[in-house]
């Protein structure tokens, strides 16, 4: 794997949603998965929200949330390491946005535009939807370099409104909005 990563650690930005068994402990438990990883530090995490759902509407409420992280590895990387917590974690694939343990969603790596069969990014949904934006907006930076604030709270001004998304608790796994680097 460290074959791959980049010397230069990138800002990238992730949505956590669940809607089976112990929503908040499964994402908590996924938190520190991707903290756990060498390459891969946590640095803040939105409150929680609790979410009806959108799309594939006879299933459980969500429990949705963002983080940012720093990273040297590449974007495939990380997904790849997403995608392989989410199997830890019980994630069992049947309808297309249907009910789950977890969902990791890989938004924005600073820097980077892709279109892959496997990996699209910035993430192709992602200003359309609220349970999205709405935590993303609880860890933006101000005036980052890379224009994501500006994208996201664009797309936050063409939203209908915050119906069906209500904060629910804060983090518990880390509050504190840490500077870079910790
Ligand atoms: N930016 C991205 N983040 C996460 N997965 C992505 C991304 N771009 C492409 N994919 C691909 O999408 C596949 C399906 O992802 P997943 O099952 O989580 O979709 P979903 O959450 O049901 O729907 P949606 O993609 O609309 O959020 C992944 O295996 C991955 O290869
Ligand atoms: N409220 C809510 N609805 C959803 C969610 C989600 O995370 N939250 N994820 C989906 C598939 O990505 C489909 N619908």
């Amino acid at each position: 794997m460290n074959a791959h990563t980049t010397s230069e650690p990138s800002e990238a930005y992730i949505a956590l949603g669940a809607n089976l068994g112990d929503r908040e402990q499964t994402l908590l438990d996924a938190i520190g998965r991707l903290d756990a990883h060498p390459d891969i530090q946590v640095q803040r995490c939105s409150d929680l929200y609790e979410t009806e759902p959108v799309g594939y509407v006879d299933q459980p409420s969500f429990i949705n949330m963002a983080i940012a992280v720093r990273t040297t590895l590449s974007p495939l990387e990380l997904l790849r390491y997403m995608l392989f917590i989410e199997q830890e974690l019980g994630r069992v694939r049947s309808v297309r946005w249907g009910p789950r343990t977890i969902d990791l969603d890989l938004l924005f790596m600073e820097g980077v535009t892709l279109q892959t069969s496997e990996l699209v990014l910035p993430h192709p949904r992602m200003e359309e939807r609220a349970f999205v934006l709405i935590p993303l907006a609880d860890i933006l930076m101000e005036n980052d370099l890379s224009g994501f604030t500006d994208i996201v709270q664009s797309a936050m001004r063409k939203l209908d409104g915050k119906d069906g998304i209500q904060r629910w608790k804060t983090c518990s796994w880390r509050t504190a909005f840490a500077p870079s680097g910790n």
